[in-house]
Parts: C-alpha cells; structure tokens; sequence
C-alpha cells in the first residue's frame, strides 16, 4: 500500500486537513481539464458526515466547474429531498458558489427498488467520462466503504461485477442502498480515503492487519493500490 499521509497540526484538524483534500483535488481537477479544451473531469464524492468541510472548502477554487461532472460512490434508496439523501447532501453543501455550474448525477431513479433501478442508474453513469479524476471514499466503523457493507446482500457481486452499480441491502442498515462497484470505483487516476476520527484510525490499522479478508473490512478492497490517505483526530 503507498499511502500518502496528510494529516494536520493546527487547532482545527479536521477543518485543515479539508483544505488540503480540497487543495489536492481542485489540482487534479486542474490538470485534467488542461488535457484538451474539450476535457471534462469526473469527481466521485462519499456522503456521510465527514465531507462536509471538504465540500465547503472545494466549492468556490478557481476551475471551470462547468466542465465538471460529479457523482456518488453509493445513495441511498430514498428521494432526493429526504434528509438522509447523499444527493441532497451534496445539492446543499457543495453544488453551491462556482461549484455550482457543474453537473451532478444522482444515483437514483424513479422506481421504488434499487434492484429495479439499477439497470438505469447504471447506465447512466457508465456513460460519464471515465476514469474519474478522483474517487473519494469514506468508511464506517464496520469497514464499509460506499455501500460495500460487511453483511451486504450482494456484497460478492459488487466486488467481482463488471456492472456499474448493484443494488444492496444490508441488516445493519435501515435503507435499501445502490453503490457503486469495486471495479467502478477503481477506474479513477485518484483515489482518496477521507476520515475523522480515532475509532477509524483503528478500524483502518485492523484493515491494514490483513488486506486480503475484503468481506470482513471492504476497505480492504482498496488498501493494495496507490491511496491518499487524508485523516485527522
Ligand atoms: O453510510 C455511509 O457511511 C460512510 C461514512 O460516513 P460518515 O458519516 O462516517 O462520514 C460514507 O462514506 C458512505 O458514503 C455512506 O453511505
């Protein structure tokens, strides 16, 4: 694993480590819109509570937003003004100021199943401009990332489909959720890991223990590839 480790030392950590998340992806953003007029650039946002900062931080960075796609690594199955929705999440904390004029992509449809929408989504977002120019995941404390939760219904499927998104269900949470797959989530020129927290400093030490057991920890998944790892108490 190349992990490359920022982690702040100011009064706020978790505020500076944000700005320099932000800093690093409104770079590659940067570069890759100068590969040609024509470029546009794919960003893969995590919901939850830690982006938050970040996304208050990227909005306003000087870049032609409007050549910017965004999307989600994984939604829950809700509508987008629920108040658990990532999409709304996002609407609300980062499509705002010059962010504005990029394109979000939701990962939703209007059928009342994942399963039944899957096929859409799926499609829908395959057709973006691959590979991303940043993945940003989260984790939970179980070691899930997107919706690759340790008991998820279709937890194999979603790391070993060629398919772009699947549908999961999963015990240990209320809402049926879609969730981009393994292999999706891995075409991308960046990957970041994103957290707060010592109880999830923990958990990713546990991961790091034994990288090859995916379905106990997901993150795992991703731990064996170059990762920005952006973290802080
Ligand atoms: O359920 C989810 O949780 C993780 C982590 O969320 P956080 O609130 O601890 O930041 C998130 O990365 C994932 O996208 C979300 O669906």
């Amino acid at each position: 694993m190349a992990v490359d480790m920022t982690q702040s030392t100011t009064q706020d950590p978790r505020q500076q480590t944000a700005e320099s998340l932000a800093e690093y992806l409104a770079a590659a953003l940067t570069a890759d819109l100068a590969a040609s007029p024509e470029a546009r650039a794919l960003l893969v946002v995590s919901g939850g509570s830690t982006p938050k900062p970040l996304f208050a931080a990227l909005r306003d960075k000087p870049l032609d937003w409007s050549r910017v796609d965004i999307t989600l690594a994984d939604e829950r199955w809700v509508s987008e003004d629920a108040d658990d929705s990532n999409a709304r999440f996002v609407r609300e904390h980062l499509l705002k100021g010059a962010a504005a004029a990029a394109t979000f992509h939701p990962l939703t449809s209007a059928e009342a199943e994942p399963e039944a929408g899957c096929g859409e989504v799926s499609a829908r977002i395959a057709a973006l401009s691959w590979p991303a120019s940043a993945v940003i995941l989260g984790m939970g404390g179980d070691g899930h990332t997107a919706s690759l939760f340790p008991d998820g219904d279709r937890l194999q499927e979603a790391l070993t489909s060629r398919d772009c998104c699947v549908p999961m269900r999963a015990p240990s949470v209320p809402q049926a959720r879609i969730t981009l797959s393994l292999e999706r989530l891995r075409q991308t020129r960046r990957t970041v890991l994103h957290l707060t927290g010592t109880d999830k400093q923990a958990v990713l030490s546990r991961a790091l223990g034994d990288i090859e057991a995916v379905s106990e920890l997901p993150i795992r998944a991703f731990l064996s590839a170059p990762l920005a790892l952006y973290w802080a108490p």
